[in-house]
């Protein structure tokens, strides 16, 4: 009988593994850093190889280190960053260039080109995603027109286009494929058919044959080459990062709501089969699809999300030198009572959810002679704490959903100071897990599932515990006031690019 399952987590900056036993207990964990690539402004890129190298790398590091044998794992997960696009050569499993990562702004003027034509409307209906340059469709047109041949060699079907996922199960397997909720991220995809659309696709000049087959998210879709891990293992669960975390935090009723404190800030809220269209400007997405992998067996999502928050973090102890770690941050912070009259809007890569703007940039603002870092750190910590808040009140409005707790995970969140803060302004419990690995146990959850390891969803959904909850304390009238001058920040931060 296998003990555990292997959920891969290929995230923006490092790549982990991590074994999990039936219970849901990290059983053992290795981690990669990788590098990234900065070679204009406004550009991130990442090397595929370094992807899969460092990916694969851990995964054989943590079934060495556990002693786990092949045999004993009963499926592996897989889990990603989303949006980040590869364009590889079909017969030598080449990529063609540098992955183009979710954060780079690269495409921001083919998105208004195509906003300018008046598709934007269209794009929102059938993907239920604002035209921006986080998603992945722009990125693949720009690697077509922009890597010399690509195009010729496109249409003459010899590339293929895979997000993070389908690279690395490309590179364990041989499939070409993607799951619902990395396709839901593309901008070609259709969420109410969940089917690539033609009509999409047209505009964005991307040729269909590179596009790979949509699975479910919890079905087995292949077995590892025999050689990587001594015998074939089944790749049993495929989701986005946030929809797996979403997934681990064992959100699974309509209503019930996630936030991730990591590099960027994403809030997803399960809407059970209805696919919510945003008036609000947050993103309708795939959550996960199970079972025979039909519209019934999907469960939808709306989303915000934030280009910068734990990365406010690593800015200041990076860029500004005034914290050695980014665990200092919270002592700094708590050093003084409050920010003094300082409003930080990290908008360093633009402002992603709600307000969409890729020519906004970083603004401090309300500093006087009496301003110290301290105040700049419990200003950037806030900064994370109000973008959270702009993101509930759209999707409280398109959903007419009135959020009872907020479940909260990534690296800020551990983060006490910023996660009471957080509850203050949101006006809503904040409660914390005890396994904070959600996006990992997503993925082992929804492989484990379908490989019979775990019964149900309600079984796993059962495992689930609390470590620390965080009640509101802050009167409406100091919560009206202080976002009041939070939006005015954010105005002054908008349309700096020229
Ligand atoms: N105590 C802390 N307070 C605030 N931010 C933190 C703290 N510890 C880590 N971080 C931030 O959390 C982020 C790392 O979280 P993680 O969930 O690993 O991110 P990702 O998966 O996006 O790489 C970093 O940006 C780091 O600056
Ligand atoms: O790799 P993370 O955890 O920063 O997540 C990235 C998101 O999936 C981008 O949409």
């Amino acid at each position: 009988m296998s003990k555990y399952i292997l959920a891969l987590d290929q995230g923006t900056t490092s790549s982990r593994a991590i074994l999990f036993n039936h219970e849901g207990h990290v059983h053992g964990c290795a981690q990669q850093e990788f590098r990234q690539i900065f070679s204009h402004p406004g550009w991130v890129e990442h090397d595929p190889d370094d992807i899969w190298q460092s990916q694969i790398d851990v995964a054989r590091q943590v079934m060495q280190e556990c002693g786990a044998a092949a045999s004993d794992v009963a499926a592996i997960g897989i889990t990603n960053q989303r949006e980040t696009t590869v364009v590889w050569d079909r017969a030598t499993g080449a990529a063609i260039g540098n992955a183009i990562v979710w954060q780079d702004r690269r495409t921001a003027g083919i998105c208004d080109a195509l906003r300018e034509a008046g598709h934007a409307e269209l794009f929102q209906r059938k993907t239920g995603l604002v035209l921006d340059a986080y998603f992945s469709g722009t990125k693949v047109k720009w690697l077509l027109d922009n890597v010399p041949g690509a195009r010729a060699r496109a249409e003459r079907g010899e590339l293929a286009f895979g997000t993070v996922d389908s690279w690395l199960i490309s590179k364990l397997c041989g499939e070409h494929v993607t799951d619902t909720s990395n396709a839901s991220r593309t901008l070609m995809f259709n969420i109410h058919t969940l089917a690539w659309d033609d009509e999409l696709l047209a505009l964005l000049d991307i040729p269909r044959s590179m596009l790979p087959r949509v699975v479910a998210s919890s079905e087995v879709v292949g077995h590892t080459h025999a050689a990587l891990f001594g015998q074939p293992l089944p790749i049993a669960g495929i989701a986005g990062d946030q929809q797996a975390a979403t997934f681990g935090q064992a959100c699974m009723r309509s209503g019930m709501a996630k936030n991730t404190y990591g590099t960027g800030c994403f809030m997803l809220m399960n809407t059970g089969a209805d696919a919510i269209t945003s008036h609000n400007n947050l993103v309708t997405t795939v959550g996960w699809t199970s079972g025979n992998g039909g519209r019934a067996d999907t469960t939808y999502m709306l989303e915000g999300s934030v280009f910068m928050a734990g990365a406010i973090v690593q800015w200041l102890r990076d860029g500004l030198g005034i914290i050695q770690s980014s665990a200092e941050v919270e002592a700094l912070a708590a050093s003084v009572p409050d920010t003094d009259g300082v409003v930080f809007v990290p908008a360093f890569a633009g402002l992603g959810a709600p307000h969409w703007d890729a020519y906004a940039r970083g603004t401090i603002v309300g500093m006087t002679r009496g301003t110290t870092k301290a105040h700049i750190a419990r200003a950037a910590l806030a900064s994370i704490a109000y973008q959270t808040v702009d993101i509930l009140s759209a999707m409280q409005n398109d959903s007419a959903i009135q959020l009872e707790e907020l479940r909260v995970d990534g690296g800020a969140s551990r983060n006490d100071l910023l996660m009471q803060f957080q509850a203050d302004v949101l006006g809503v419990p904040v409660i914390r897990p005890v396994v904070t690995e959600t996006t990992a146990l997503g993925a082992a959850y929804l492989a484990g599932i379908a490989v019979g390891f775990w019964r149900s969803q309600q079984e796993v959904a059962a495992q689930w515990r609390m470590e620390r909850r965080f009640e509101p304390n802050m009167g409406n009238d100091e919560r009206a006031q202080r976002l009041r001058q939070w939006h005015r920040a954010v105005e002054r931060s908008r349309a700096w690019v020229e």
